[in-house]
């Protein structure tokens, strides 16, 4: 079941202006600052939105093709999971995932049949027979999935499904997620049966996408400004949201044979990747784990190709390393992740203000070609 989008629509000053598509089993990670038209997009495929001009088709069936077609939001064979999970209070687990099926005229018996196995599905048959108010976080977004699930969506849209659980109940439900939307056929538990149910993930974390999707589109201001797998995207990132998501460290430019002209008249030396031709408008693109840290007095030792003054802003614990991250003078330098180990922090005497000098040997920078215009972020309205 493959989902062809085309969309246009306006809100006020804002204009979301998209086209994808996401194949039969496939899923897609939507990734963009706040305001950047996320939730505007899952609105006009879940149907709650009429965009001013386009098409929504999910395998092949037209849900939205403007003028004329609007499939109501039930009847688009489209499940929601959202951040929060919604459930309905009065009821038990068992019959909130049962409801779906049962609304699509699905008998009791059958109803329940199906809950039940999206229930086991979830590992969450032994909370069956309880109310949404005796369920942690994490429980209640897994019988959410499962509710989800139980009406046969033929394509499943999830909006920061992890977002509102705390770091412990998160891993477990990203895992729950990675099974059930790898699965290809749900057979009884009453999925898309002559075909591979596909999803969109609007996500901010960068986990969840390496995660769980193939592919990424990347908003800005409403437009698709990065596409392409996953693991690609996020690797060489080429705007600075998409850098800053993925951790890396990002400096706009314009390539060179050898690395990349800022703006501010600076060279940074790195590699230059095949995408991109000297001249054309570039970012330079390095790893926190690549930027070398001395105390501004200390003597220079071998001969790194970038070599930049700046001061530290913060330090902050980021799993098993410490991040500093630079004020500057606006240039280059500001705004610059390095990743130490907590002993060299102490052992460099580093704490917000002091002075540091940051080297980053060029064979650990990528050059790559950037889109047109990247927009500095969060994204401004037009
Ligand atoms: N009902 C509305 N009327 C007018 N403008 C709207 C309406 N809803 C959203 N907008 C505007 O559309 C733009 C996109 O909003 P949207 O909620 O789609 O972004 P988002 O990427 O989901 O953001 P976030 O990550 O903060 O949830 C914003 O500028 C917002 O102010």
């Amino acid at each position: 079941m493959s989902l062809h989008v085309d969309v246009a629509v306006t809100r006020g000053r804002f204009t979301l202006d998209v086209a994808f598509d996401v194949p039969g089993g496939g899923v897609l990670a939507v990734l963009g600052p706040n305001g950047s038209g996320k939730s505007t997009l899952l609105q006009c495929l879940a149907g709650l939105l009429v965009p001013d001009r386009g098409t929504v088709t999910l395998g092949g069936r037209t849900l939205t093709g403007v003028p004329g077609v609007q499939v109501p939001v039930h009847d688009r064979g489209i499940g929601l999971l959202a951040q929060d999970p919604l459930l309905l209070p009065h009821l038990s687990v068992a019959e909130n995932v049962a409801f779906g099926p049962r609304s699509q005229g699905a008998s009791r018996t059958r109803a329940r049949a199906q809950a039940r196995a999206w229930v086991r599905e979830v590992d969450a048959a032994e909370l069956a027979g309880r109310k949404p108010a005796q369920l942690s976080g994490g429980q209640a977004q897994r019988v959410a999935i499962a509710r989800a699930l139980a009406g046969g969506p033929r394509a499943l849209l999830l909006d920061e499904p992890l977002s509102a659980l705390d770091v412990d109940a998160a891993p477990a439900v990203r895992g729950l997620l990675r099974r059930v939307l790898r699965r290809t056929h749900v057979g009884e538990s009453g999925a898309d049966p002559d075909g591979r149910r596909c999803a969109v993930l609007v996500t901010h974390d960068p986990l969840d996408a390496l995660a769980l999707a193939d592919d990424v589109v990347v908003l800005d201001a409403g437009r698709v400004v990065e596409r392409g797998p996953a693991k690609e995207v996020l690797a060489a990132p080429r705007t600075p949201f998409t850098a800053r998501i993925a951790g890396l460290n990002l400096v706009p430019g314009v390539a060179a044979e050898d690395g990349l002209h800022t703006s501010d008249g600076r060279f940074v030396a790195g590699v230059r990747s095949d995408d991109c031709a000297a001249g054309e408008p570039a970012v330079a693109v390095f790893a926190p784990g690549a930027v070398a840290v001395h105390p501004a007095a200390a003597p220079h030792t071998g001969s790194p190709r970038n070599v930049v003054a700046a001061r530290v802003a913060s330090l902050e614990p980021h799993g098993a390393v410490i991040r500093l991250r630079t004020v500057g003078d606006g240039g280059v330098a500001a705004g610059i992740a390095a990743d130490l180990t907590p002993a060299s922090v102490a052992d460099l005497g580093l704490e917000p203000g002091s002075a540091v000098r940051l080297e980053v040997k060029a064979a650990s920078v990528a050059v790559h070609a950037a889109v047109e215009s990247p927009s500095p972020f969060p994204a401004a309205e037009p």
